[in-house]
């Protein structure tokens, strides 16, 4: 289960700053191995051991000047529903001021651990202003008085806040049974698509959801394959409340995705493959998921014996460098390929989860590496000599040589080339680094 952290306070008392200084730490960390998704307004954190995410729920308010009640009450919904701890950031600079009153009356229905940050507090002096903001009694919890700049005050923070998380986090989730989210723009044929698994052969083996307000797994055993649906069910309903259709939408996927090994990303065969879904793509390969792409409602497609393989082709093209990415056609209306589709996001966990020994590595790739080598730069021969794939949860592979840094791009992507031939890698980022050595 994710671990979430979310930050909410009014605007310009520094939550991005701080969000930034938690993101950053943990990006400092990760970098070299496999490479973190950071955007504005959610990331991925660590401390103490444990891994959690952070979603700055900032950048929903919108106005800086004029923020009304209604748009507090949103943000901060947001935060109560998806978090497990909440991380109020006021201002040591400016004092308790109104608006921060009104969240804090919005965030006294909660019944989330609330940790009080007080951020700016550059010097000591300005530290003891954090006591002011006891007077909300909005928390039993101590004040914290941090400088998100410099990052002062936010271990002790975080000590206490990690406390909160049930487990370690995802970085290290249960192995084995692969966790499938099914995502999509509306109207594509997703609760159709989970309606037809669930109907036909109704064979859920549990329907657990930590609370009301987590990603609910649901576990399947259905044509002899054990998997795991992952849906914000909760979360979807609210989806129907015509303005927030965006707001929520983004924050399900986030949510499903986290939790998931495998994304389905199904698209409407009558439209194609849409910028949308290209960030949902993106978004999956960012976070190290395995990605499959499903165009749903074929039976309206009018076509020939050609049709599905002209369409491959052109979607391939909007792929760009992750062709790699698995095309299934289904009609979920005449249950066409429904079995077919969960079974190809299970053989993309299964190459998710797939170890190759460096024995073999380097007997397959070693031969290529020597007809092709790294080109030469500034006079200097390149020489790699080994390969291993790192004990990670998602493929890396590791490239010992004499001048790592000298590698560029283009060589990367031709040994990642080899590494699909060789393997099946199908539906499955991998990464590539290099060693010194
Ligand atoms: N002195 C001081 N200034 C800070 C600190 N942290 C943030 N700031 C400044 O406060 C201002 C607002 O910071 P942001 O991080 O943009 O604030 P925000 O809450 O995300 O604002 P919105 O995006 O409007 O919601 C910036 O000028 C920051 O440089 C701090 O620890 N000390
Ligand atoms: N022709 C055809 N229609 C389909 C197919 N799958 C789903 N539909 C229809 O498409 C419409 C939308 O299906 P839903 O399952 O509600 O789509 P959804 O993606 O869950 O939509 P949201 O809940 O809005 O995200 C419904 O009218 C379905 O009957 C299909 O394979 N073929």
């Amino acid at each position: 289960m994710a671990n979430i952290v979310a930050i909410v306070g009014r605007p310009n008392v520094g939550k991005s700053t701080f969000f930034n200084r938690l993101v950053e730490e943990r990006k400092a960390i990760e970098d070299n191995v496999s490479g973190v998704t950071r955007d504005r307004h959610y990331g991925h954190a660590q401390w103490g051991g444990k891994f959690f995410s952070v979603i700055d729920t900032g950048g929903y308010v919108t106005g800086s000047e004029d923020v009304f009640e209604a748009e507090i009450r949103k943000q901060v919904k947001l935060a109560l529903e998806e978090a497990n701890v909440i991380l109020f950031v006021v201002d040591c600079h400016d004092g308790l001021t109104d608006l921060d009153k009104e969240f804090a009356n919005v965030l006294r229905t909660s019944n989330k651990p609330i940790y009080i940050v007080a951020n700016k507090a550059d010097s000591a002096e300005k530290a003891l202003m954090a006591a002011e903001f006891y007077s909300l009694g909005l928390t039993d919890h101590e004040i914290f008085p941090i400088a998100a700049v410099s990052g002062s005050g936010t271990g002790d923070l975080l000590d206490e806040v990690i406390t909160h998380f049930p487990d370690q986090g995802d970085e290290n989730p249960d192995e084995g049974i692969p966790k499938i989210a099914i995502l999509g723009r509306p109207n594509v044929g997703k609760s159709s698509f989970l309606n037809a698994l669930l109907g036909k052969e109704r064979s859920i083996v549990t329907d657990e959801a930590g609370t009301t307000r987590d990603a609910i797994h649901t576990r399947y055993k259905l044509f002899g394959k054990d998997f795991i649906i992952t849906d914000t069910a909760g979360i979807r309903k609210k989806a129907k409340v015509k303005e927030d259709i965006e707001f929520y939408s983004v924050m399900r996927s986030l949510r499903t995705l986290e939790d998931s090994d495998v994304i389905i990303v199904m698209v409407d065969a009558t439209r194609g493959l849409e910028s949308q879904d290209i960030n949902l793509i993106s978004l999956g390969i960012k976070n190290n998921k395995g990605v499959m792409i499903m165009v749903n409602k074929w039976d309206l497609i009018e076509k020939d014996h050609k049709t599905m393989e002209k369409i491959k082709k052109e979607m391939m093209e909007k792929l760009g460098e992750n062709r790699w990415i698995p095309i299934i056609f289904t009609s979920v209306e005449e249950k066409q390929r429904i079995f077919q589709a969960i079974e190809l996001a299970v053989k993309v966990y299964d190459n998710k989860t797939r170890r190759i020994s460096t024995s073999k590595l380097n007997d397959l790739l070693l031969p290529e590496i020597e007809k092709y080598p790294p080109p030469a730069l500034k006079g200097k021969y390149i020489k790699i000599k080994y390969i291993t794939q790192l004990p990670t949860k998602n493929p890396v592979f590791a490239f010992f040589c004499n001048l790592p840094q000298y590698i560029k791009d283009p060589y990367t992507r031709f040994l990642e080339n080899r590494l699909r031939e060789n393997f099946d890698f199908e539906g499955v980022p991998i990464k590539i680094t290099y060693k010194k050595k």
